[in-house]
């Protein structure tokens, strides 16, 4: 059964407390002057990903207690639980086995006593054909042309996976295919998409678990109308449409056939809902073979995950590391800092990811926690973000743990673009480790020519305390493969950490509140009528707009 331990009640988190008293002012300079061997030490090699947390404000003794915080929380039961199908999503009832679409292993894996795996398969074998048919232009538009767009309309889990991995594994994109992602329910998105496509050629992807969520389904219904103003005849629909979602009924209602629906299940979270039926978009671009290796390095993950000793097993150390942060520095936030640009949407995707898993203020036995969860993640690709935001990661008053993710090699090999590209990876880590004392700064003054006095002034500013902690992933190249490998290593990161906070990670109940308003309020736009239904804010916002539009 899933545990249900507060953290704060173990020794080891009391131990953490203390400790963090003793090493909060220790400079992680002089950790690794104590210990020659600490890189040795605190770095994992994972095939083609090393994962480095050497530069942290931890010493031994920090890793042995978090290390006993995760023995402490049953982190390795809770493994075992989600890999097994326990229900470990109580508040919906659900199993979580987005590790059984991505499972090449021969082991079943069982929900309500059924293997899953049969069904699994059976979709992957169904996306495989559909995409080669389309790349082989056996599958063609209405007109007998072939198919050149794929259109993904979907939003949140049903988006940001999907579309950040074509953009992280854009080298790959089949020839002759470009793909569009529609997400806002602001017109201006698909309003957008659709000047760039043509309907003959154009094949949409409505991506939906609910097939319910509003912004889906009115950006689908848009883009059906906009198809059969120049198609006519509903009887192409079918050639145009395909529908990835749980909910046959209102596929079916929206009028797409059961024969083009791409089905998953109840137990795929939306927000890891990329290496299911969700993934299409994934193969369609980048080819079915691509996309297979992309849930194989997934998997070879999940084995490291499940099977890889705590001390040596990246989400484990990734989790405690930040978790460290979170509840004992009170740092409020993360940085994920991708060293190459086909990473753009790299923090996005983990925004949801984390922060629609672990952003709960209640334990598992409906308590409100009295400790910190879920950080607020955020980033933008490096160089981009030093030259914006930076500044406060290296002198502002709060504490940011940054990832920084590089590739080896790059896609693009031009010039010496890659190694300058690198070499900002490896000096920003080394510069917001070290920082710059004064001592430093009066001597490069100093060389510079200026007096004592103006170097007096200048002093306080110049001077970096140095002391943040990051981490460095540094990833042979982004190939299929190392993307899955990477993205799971995230994810369970945010499983490891949901665990010893003692949350349940993979509902979200939270997103609901807004969409119910939204929903009372839309008839109330239908007409001109003054409204005075809300607080008096929101009444003189709605009347003003209504008076505006
Ligand atoms: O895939 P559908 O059902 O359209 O949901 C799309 C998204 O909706 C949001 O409100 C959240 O619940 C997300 O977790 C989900 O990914």
């Amino acid at each position: 059964m899933f545990p249900v331990i507060n953290p704060t009640q173990s020794k080891a988190w009391q131990d953490l407390q203390a400790h963090y008293n003793e090493i909060k002012q220790t400079d992680i300079k002089s950790l690794f002057a104590q210990d020659a061997d600490r890189y040795n030490k605190l770095h994992v090699q994972f095939d083609d990903i090393l994962f480095d947390y050497s530069k942290n404000i931890v010493s031994a003794k920090t890793l042995e207690l978090l290390q006993r915080l995760a023995v402490d929380s049953k982190v390795k039961q809770a493994i075992d639980a989600m890999f097994s199908g326990e229900k470990i999503n109580q508040t919906e009832g659900r199993s979580v086995l987005h590790i059984a679409l991505r499972n090449f292993s021969k082991t079943p894996i069982k929900v309500d006593g059924t293997d899953v795996m049969p069904s699994v398969k059976k979709v992957l074998r169904k996306i495989k054909t559909f995409t080669d048919k389309v790349h082989s232009g056996e599958l063609r538009g209405y007109t007998g042309k072939r198919i050149k767009y794929i259109v993904n309309i979907g939003i949140g889990g049903s988006d940001l996976g999907p579309f950040m991995v074509t953009e992280a594994l854009k080298p790959y994109t089949v020839d002759g295919i470009e793909a569009f992602f529609v997400s806002n329910v602001d017109g201006t998105h698909i309003a957008e998409t659709l000047k760039k496509v043509k309907p003959e050629r154009t094949l949409f992807l409505i991506a939906s678990k609910t097939f319910t969520t509003q912004e889906t389904m009115t950006n689908a219904h848009t883009a059906r109308n906009w198809f059969l103003k120049k198609a006519k005849d509903e009887a192409h629909i079918a050639k145009h449409f395909v529908a990835l979602s749980t909910n046959e009924t209102e596929v079916v209602k929206f009028g797409i056939d059961k024969k083009n629906m791409f089905e998953f299940w109840d137990w795929v979270g939306g927000r890891y809902s990329l290496w299911s039926a969700i993934g299409l978009s994934i193969a369609l671009t980048i080819g079915y073979k691509n996309f297979e290796d992309l849930l194989k390095g997934a998997h070879h993950t999940d084995k490291h995950f499940s099977t890889a000793p705590a001390e040596k097993n990246i989400p484990v150390l990734m989790a405690l590391v930040g978790l460290w942060y979170t509840n004992f520095f009170g740092s409020q936030t993360e940085a994920i800092l991708p060293y190459d640009q086909y990473l753009h949407r790299f923090a996005a995707y983990f925004q949801q990811g984390n922060m629609e898993s672990n952003g709960k203020y209640v334990d598992r036995s409906g308590n409100p926690v009295s400790y910190a969860t879920g950080p607020v993640i955020w980033g933008e690709p490096g160089t981009n973000g030093q030259h914006a935001f930076y500044q406060l990661i290296h002198q502002g008053t709060v504490l940011i743990p940054c990832d920084f993710i590089a590739p080896a090699q790059t896609h693009n090999p031009i010039g010496d673009h890659h190694d300058k590209l690198l070499s900002n990876f490896f000096a920003q880590t080394e510069a917001l480790m070290n920082g710059k004392t004064a001592e430093e700064v009066k001597a490069e003054l100093t060389k510079q020519g200026l007096g004592k006095k103006e170097i007096e002034k200048l002093l306080p500013f110049k001077v970096f305390t140095g002391n943040r902690p990051t981490n460095s992933i540094l990833v042979k190249k982004i190939t299929p493969f190392t993307l899955g490998q990477l993205i799971a290593l995230y994810e369970h990161k945010i499983f490891v950490q949901g665990v010893i906070w003692n949350i349940f990670s993979f509902d979200q109940w939270g997103v609901e509140l807004g969409k119910q308003l939204a929903n009372k309020i839309l008839p109330e736009l239908a007409d001109k009528s003054i409204i005075t239904s809300h607080d008096a804010s929101t009444n003189a916002l709605i009347n003003a707009y209504k008076k505006w539009r």
